[in-house]
């Protein structure tokens, strides 16, 4: 690995890695692996991929041993609040994948009726620092008891009363014998730093890179939406189009009352939105997806 690539580190396998690979490619990224498989080379751009599990992320990032890396916020937090580095790394943007929350779970059973109830228990979870800081805000008293993973099997074991454990769609809980009761802390993935400043030559690619993924997010609801309407009809239209600049008129050739509008949508652009265009007087409507974007 060359000094002057910049290196990101991205989770190896598991709920972060698609994402991360699937947002290098949408920027247009091709990513070779080395047989190790620890580590890729980027051929477009002097970039190198460090391929690691998660939790180690934060900290080779705050080391220097990666200039960025993709992580949830829920272990970049819990890395923060552990304050195991002098200089830690810094969150730069959130990337809209690996949506979750950190929850607070309890036996279906017990009747939850406030945090008061866990006052004197074991809760078992793999992010303590996070749980105690919630429990501190509550007010509560109880002890948080480390364990690296299957949190959920805690209480069926005697090991914990309650957990604290990341949540999706709940079917893990579910099918332990647990339901939420209180969310910790809502996280999604997101782009981190290191402190120090990078060499020209980093900079260079790390703000073309900060770019295009931005470009990325905004184009990945944006849709370019067309239609056919009376003249008189346009400003309702564009007072209604879901997050949209102004848009383009063009008067319909030997129609002088009708007239094109072209515009850009921001916001997802549903079935229900096409109805109520219609209802505006819009006709011929077509949505396009927009595959690159950039201000
Ligand atoms: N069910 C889920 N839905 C969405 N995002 C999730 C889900 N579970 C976890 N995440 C997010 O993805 C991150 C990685 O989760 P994963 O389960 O792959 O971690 P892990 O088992 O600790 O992986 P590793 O082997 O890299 O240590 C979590 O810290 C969280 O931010
Ligand atoms: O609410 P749900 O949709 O059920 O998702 C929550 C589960 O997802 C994650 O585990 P994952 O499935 O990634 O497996 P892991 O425990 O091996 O990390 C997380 O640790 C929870 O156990
Ligand atoms: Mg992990």
């Amino acid at each position: 690995m060359s000094e002057q690539r910049l290196r990101i580190a991205i989770q190896k396998s598991g709920r972060l890695s698609d994402g991360s690979f699937e947002l290098l490619k949408s920027c247009g990224l091709t990513i070779s692996r080395g047989r190790d498989k620890l580590y890729g080379r980027v051929q477009e751009m002097p970039i190198d991929i460090l391929l690691l599990r998660d939790d180690d992320i934060p900290a080779f990032v705050a080391d220097d041993a990666c200039d960025i890396g993709i992580v949830g916020q829920n272990v970049f937090e819990e890395e923060l609040l552990n304050e195991t580095h002098e200089a830690p790394a810094q969150e730069v943007m959130r990337l809209g994948f690996a949506r979750c929350r950190l929850m607070l779970a309890a036996p279906k059973e017990w009747t939850f009726d406030g945090a008061s109830m866990l006052e004197g228990k074991r809760i078992a979870t793999s992010y303590p620092a996070l749980t105690r800081a919630w429990l501190e805000r509550e007010g509560v008293n109880a002890k948080a008891v480390m364990m690296k993973g299957s949190v959920e099997v805690a209480p069926r074991l005697k090991i914990a009363d309650a957990v604290c454990d990341i949540v999706s769609t709940g079917a893990t809980l579910d099918a332990n014998g647990l339901k939420p009761v209180s969310t910790v802390f809502a996280s999604e993935a997101i782009l981190i730093r290191n402190q120090n400043a990078f060499s020209p030559e980093k900079l260079v690619v790390f703000e073309s890179l900060l770019k295009r993924i931005n470009g990325v997010l905004t184009s990945k609801d944006a849709k370019y939406i067309m239609m056919n309407a009376p003249r008189s009809a346009v400003p309702a239209i564009t007072e209604f189009l879901p997050g949209a600049d102004a848009p383009t008129v063009l008067e319909l050739a030997g129609n002088p009352e009708k007239v094109a509008i072209h515009a850009v949508c921001r916001e997802s652009v549903f079935w229900d939105t096409l109805e109520r265009l219609k209802k505006l007087g819009a006709s011929a409507i077509l949505v396009l997806p927009i595959e690159k974007m950039m201000a």
